[in-house]
């Protein structure tokens, strides 16, 4: 099945393209979490980020929908707001892009207004919605959810409403697509440059403050045009809710939740990760069969198959977990969780508002520390940037993944176990070093987070598969460029300068090792040896092994953390091309975490005995490892100071804690 990609950052090249006959904006306004983003991306074919979360959006989004041949809508999507008074950014960002008094922003002022309204939730969604009237502009008004409002037997009069506010109204769903023809239509007529401003409705309070009166009369008017059925799902909603926000049972619910995901990730990722583990075996095998052997035949197999391949045997698991987490974004559940965290991170000093940061974290750093922006307080902004990147990204997933399979072969609960565990060694870090923060250099109170419970919804499977897509795609991208060149950088310093024949003689002597006692296996593999450490990335491996060893890395490992410096999963590439190296391409195939878990160092003992793996775990879990992270941490904090304190903390902690937990499993009696 093929599905419309969209790379969030193409989102401007894509606002400028293929822009026939007129262009027109209309800006997308409402309460937050009432499903804007999602009519936009239906009408866009867009993919941005929708969850069950209000606050999803924080930064605007711009695409284009034709709904004539002549007509083209530039369509602003934005973050929900309550009102339009501009006591928060959102609501001022808001209001300037209807009015078109946003500096900079390259985008005129709104030609049309279209309202998008909560059907379950009439009453709060009009306040806005009047608010949006009394600017002047020609509006619609978009009455979304009503799949939802149907299953709940809510009735709303469209044709009252619509006389009532002035403005035409429509009935439509984002999910299953009911209605989103008429809005074309609607909008086109809203956009001609003969359309009607809106006029404000007639307001019918007796009460004296704004506010109360704006408040009054969307009550009123919601009780005139709705009718609701007595429902009993409020009652089940707060029975689940009581247990999933308690502050003992919450806490477990929430590990069980992400322990069951984990789990699922590895059992169901069994199957397509060995096909693709063979497609490229089968691949090496064929490069050797129609290659004559040599450096040409090595830098394919050894260099590009195996160090890409190496990463990209990862892909199903990336996407499986996003499926997953999108489904559980989607159900509403997320937000009770973010209850039971938010009581420990106020208590280190996070404000609530960085949750939806520290999750976006989950996907990549990047996009998460940006999206502070939305805290107004500099001390709390910038604790949040601070730890945001001790948060699992998707590019350590490979490098838990790999020593996951290395320790738990086959056994996807021990296996979830040790990545729950690892999600979890992040989050505590980050907790431990806001607290160490809030008591040392930036102490203060954070402000205190005011979250709207979602209701329970049924999770889109094409949504969570969009972006299982997205992330995968991100991924393969990736693995096709920043791994592919580094593969090859990698293959090429472990190749040359090569050994000569003299050279071998003298490592053989030194080493005492008389050839002829060998058999020819062993005298190959003992040359491999010897050649890849006289290789340029050998010499840099045996002279930086001396600072890894008290973690036990070999400096094959070594060198792998240092190269991982530039993007995480080249630990992944870097040891699946060293250890793979001089393997004949016909051999039978072997997977990465087998060939890793039977290395053994020049004394015979194992590579990766328990006591290394955890050690080289807990370093991935807690080192800075991204150099586009700094550049933005920089960018967004405005010093590199901040860049270069996160690095450094950040390193010194992956150090200490990798040092502590290697030699508390040899405490523990394990290898
Ligand atoms: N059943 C159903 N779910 C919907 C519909 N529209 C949106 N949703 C879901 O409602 C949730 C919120 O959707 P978003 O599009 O992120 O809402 P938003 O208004 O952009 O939210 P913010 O960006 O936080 O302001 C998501 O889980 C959507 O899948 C709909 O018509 N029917
Ligand atoms: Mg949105």
């Amino acid at each position: 099945m093929s599905l419309p990609i969209v790379d969030p950052k193409e989102t401007s090249r894509i606002s400028t393209q293929n822009e026939p006959g007129s262009i027109k904006t209309v800006v997308l306004v409402g309460n937050p979490n009432v499903g804007k983003t999602s009519l936009f991306n239906r009408l866009t074919h867009m993919l941005a980020k929708t969850s069950n979360f209000a606050g999803t959006t924080i930064e605007r989004r711009v695409g284009m929908y034709h709904p004539t041949k002549n007509l083209s809508l530039r369509l602003v999507d934005l973050p929900g707001i309550y009102s339009l008074d501009g006591k928060t950014r959102e609501e001022t960002v808001s209001r300037e892009y209807l009015t078109g008094e946003q500096a900079g922003a390259n985008i005129p002022p709104a030609d049309a207004v279209l309202v998008v309204v909560d059907a379950t939730n009439l009453e709060r969604s009009l306040f806005v919605a009047r608010q949006a009237l009394e600017l002047g502009k020609p509006t619609v008004v978009a009455i979304n959810l009503a799949d939802v409002a149907e299953k709940q037997g809510i009735q709303i009069d469209h044709s009252g409403l619509a006389s009532k506010l002035g403005c035409p109204v429509v009935s439509v769903s984002a999910r299953t697509g009911a209605g989103i023809d008429q809005l074309g239509p609607l909008l086109t007529a809203a956009t001609t440059t003969d359309a009607q401003g809106s006029t404000a409705p007639e307001c019918t309070s007796c009460l004296t403050c704004p506010y109360a009166q704006g408040h009054q009369w969307a009550a009123s008017l919601a009780a005139e045009t709705s009718t609701r059925k007595m429902i009993a799902s409020a009652e089940w909603t707060d029975r689940v809710d009581r247990w999933a926000t308690h502050p003992m049972v919450g806490p477990l619910a929430f590990f069980g939740v992400m322990l069951t995901l984990f789990a699922l990730i590895f059992w169901l990722a069994q199957f397509p990760m060995e096909m693709l583990d063979s497609i490229f075996g089968l691949a090496a095998g064929w490069v050797g069969s129609i290659l004559p052997e040599g450096d040409f035949q090595s830098l394919i197999s050894d260099g590009l198959i195996a160090g890409v391949g190496g990463v990209v045997i990862f892909l199903p698991q990336i996407m499986i977990l996003f499926f997953v987490l999108t489904l559980l974004e989607d159900s509403g559940y997320l937000s009770r969780a973010v209850v039971v965290v938010d009581r420990w991170m106020r208590h280190v000093g996070l404000p609530g508002q960085a949750f939806v940061p520290l999750l976006t974290a989950h996907a990549c750093a990047i996009p998460a520390i940006m999206s502070t922006r939305v805290i107004e307080n500099r001390r709390d902004r910038l604790v949040s940037i601070m730890v945001i990147p001790l948060m699992t990204c998707s590019a350590r997933l490979p490098v838990y993944a790999m020593i996951a399979a290395m320790l738990f072969p086959n056994q996807a609960l021990y296996a979830g176990l040790l990545f729950a565990g690892a999600y979890f060694l992040g989050m505590v870090a980050a907790f431990a070093v806001a607290l160490l923060m809030k008591l040392t250099i930036l102490p203060g109170k954070p402000a205190p987070l005011i979250l709207d419970l979602p209701p329970y919804r049924m999770p889109s499977f094409l949504n969570a598969l969009q972006h299982a897509f997205d992330r995968g795609w991100a991924f393969i991208r990736d693995a096709g460029t920043v791994i592919l060149v580094l593969s090859i950088a990698i293959w090429a310093m472990s190749t040359y300068p090569k050994m000569s024949e003299e050279t071998f003689e003298t490592q053989l002597a030194a080493n005492q090792v008389v050839a002829a006692d060998l058999d020819e296996d062993a005298v190959e593999r003992l040359e491999m040896q010897y050649g890849q450490e006289h290789s340029a990335l050998g010499r840099i491996g045996k002279a930086v092994q001396p600072v890894f060893a008290p973690l036990g890395f070999d400096w094959k490992t070594s060198v792998g953390v240092m190269a991982s410096f530039a993007a995480r999963e080249v630990v992944v590439s870097t040891l699946s091309i060293m250890y793979g190296m001089g393997d004949d391409p016909g051999d039978e195939i072997e997977t990465l975490h087998t060939r890793l878990k039977t290395a053994t160092r020049p004394d015979g003992s194992l590579v990766f005995d328990t006591a290394t793996s955890i050690s080289l775990l807990v370093f991935f879990v807690l080192a800075m490892q991204c150099l586009p992270t700094q550049a933005v941490t920089m960018k967004e904090t405005g010093s590199w100071k901040w860049a270069f304190f996160q690095f450094a903390y950040m390193s010194v902690l992956a150090y200490t804690a990798a040092f502590a937990a290697r030699h508390l499993v040899l405490a523990l009696g394990f290898a």
